[in-house]
């Protein structure tokens, strides 16, 4: 099956379905003489896994990730990396209704459609389970970009419906829900208590910042970098929409207000999110996702069999209530192999070379 490597210079291929005996990561393109450990990438993966938040799946996974390959003494070697992380709990039998039945909301249908064929465990390859191989990815791309000073946070703006009035990011980390103001996050908390109990599920916002970028990052055309942001966010399940800055407010501002002033420190303002005509200005970049609620849900839905006879599903088996908070670091790690990529391109090499640490 073809699409599943992501990047052109720090390319990365993931493999595993969600309820296949492991899931993994190739990182190929990765410069030599990086520091890297398991535990770099450990610290990104504990905060994707399961069970940290309200709203989390109950699947207990310990998502322990092994170094495989490319690293030696601690460094990286300049050849294929690889990632494994073993899946423990997929508890498979609890799926065995998806076998003939699609769920609304997710790929079954359409994955059968194309490929008339489906495992139907879990999703298979569907599952967002898949997100630990890119998360995993990211951290070295994290490693990577922390040479140049670069970093990337994500977090969440809004989540059922409560927003965010402010935000401190010094208390992300402080809250189930990576939300920067910790007020909002206790009134998630209610409403994802009450969206549990009735069965249903919902989305959010999340605001990804990447901080650091030199200017340059990018291309003038086709491989913009705002382009290959929406890309790579857009690639990940149940992400709906993305906008760059000011985004689809920009539609009902004037030219003079949505410019940005060019003075001799910098740019006054940052409505165009760090990027202009798909190149890094310098400035922040500012990214935001639409993210939809789960589709597997204990109310009752309208659907079909695999031969085409209307059904309800009461879908089974262990779902997040919402994809939110979980996404936030997958959301980092998007936003991380896109600026990895661009950081290797020959460009940007031949001014800012590979820095070792
Ligand atoms: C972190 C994360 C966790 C998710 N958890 C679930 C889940 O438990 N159950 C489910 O049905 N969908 C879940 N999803 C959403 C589905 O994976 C997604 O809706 C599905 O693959 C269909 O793709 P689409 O929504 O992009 O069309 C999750 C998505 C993410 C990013
Ligand atoms: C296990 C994880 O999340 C899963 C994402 C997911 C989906 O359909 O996207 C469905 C559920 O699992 P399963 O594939 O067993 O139905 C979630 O528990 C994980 O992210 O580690």
């Amino acid at each position: 099956m073809a699409g599943n490597t992501f990047g052109k210079m720090f390319r990365v291929t993931t493999w595993g379905e969600s309820h296949g005996k492991a899931l993994g990561a190739v990182i190929d393109g990765c410069p030599p003489g990086l520091s890297l450990s398991e535990e770099d990438i450990q610290k990104d993966l504990d905060r994707r896994r399961p069970g940290r938040s309200p709203a989390s799946t109950k699947r207990k996974e310990s998502d322990r990730v092994q170094i495989l390959s490319g690293v030696f003494e601690g460094k990286t070697t300049g050849t294929p990396i690889s990632l494994i992380i073993y899946n423990e709990d997929a508890r498979s039998g609890d799926y065995s209704t998806l076998a003939d039945t699609y769920r609304p909301g997710h790929a079954d249908r359409t994955y059968e459609q194309k490929y008339g064929l489906r495992d139907w465990r879990g999703g298979g390859r569907s599952s967002a389970r898949e997100t630990v191989a890119r998360v995993a990815a990211g951290a070295v791309a994290r490693k990577f970009l922390s040479t140049f000073g670069i970093n990337v946070v994500a977090y969440t703006l809004e989540l059922a419906g409560v927003k965010c009035n402010r935000i401190d990011e010094t208390v992300i980390d402080n809250n189930p829900f990576y939300c920067p103001d910790e007020e909002a996050a206790q009134l998630m908390a209610v409403k994802i208590d009450e969206i549990r109990r009735r069965g249903d599920s919902c989305g959010g916002i999340v605001q990804v910042v990447a901080r650091g970028c030199p200017p340059g990052l990018g291309e003038p055309v086709f491989d913009k970098l705002d382009a290959r942001i929406a890309y790579a966010l857009m690639s990940i399940g149940a992400v709906k929409g993305v906008e760059i800055g000011s985004g689809f407010r920009c539609a009902r501002m004037l030219g003079s207000e949505h410019n940005d002033p060019i003075t001799p420190e910098g740019y006054a303002s940052n409505n165009a999110g760090g990027i202009l005509g798909g190149i890094s200005s310098g400035m922040d970049i500012v990214a935001r996702v639409a993210v939809k609620p789960i589709p597997s849900i204990r109310i009752a839905q309208q659907t079909i069999t695999r031969d085409g006879r209307p059904t309800t599903i009461t879908v089974k088996g262990r779902h997040d209530v919402s994809a939110i908070p979980r996404i936030v670091p997958v959301c980092e790690a998007m936003m991380l192999l896109v600026l990895a990529d661009f950081m290797l391109h020959p460009t940007m090499v031949a001014k800012y070379g590979f820095r070792h640490t």
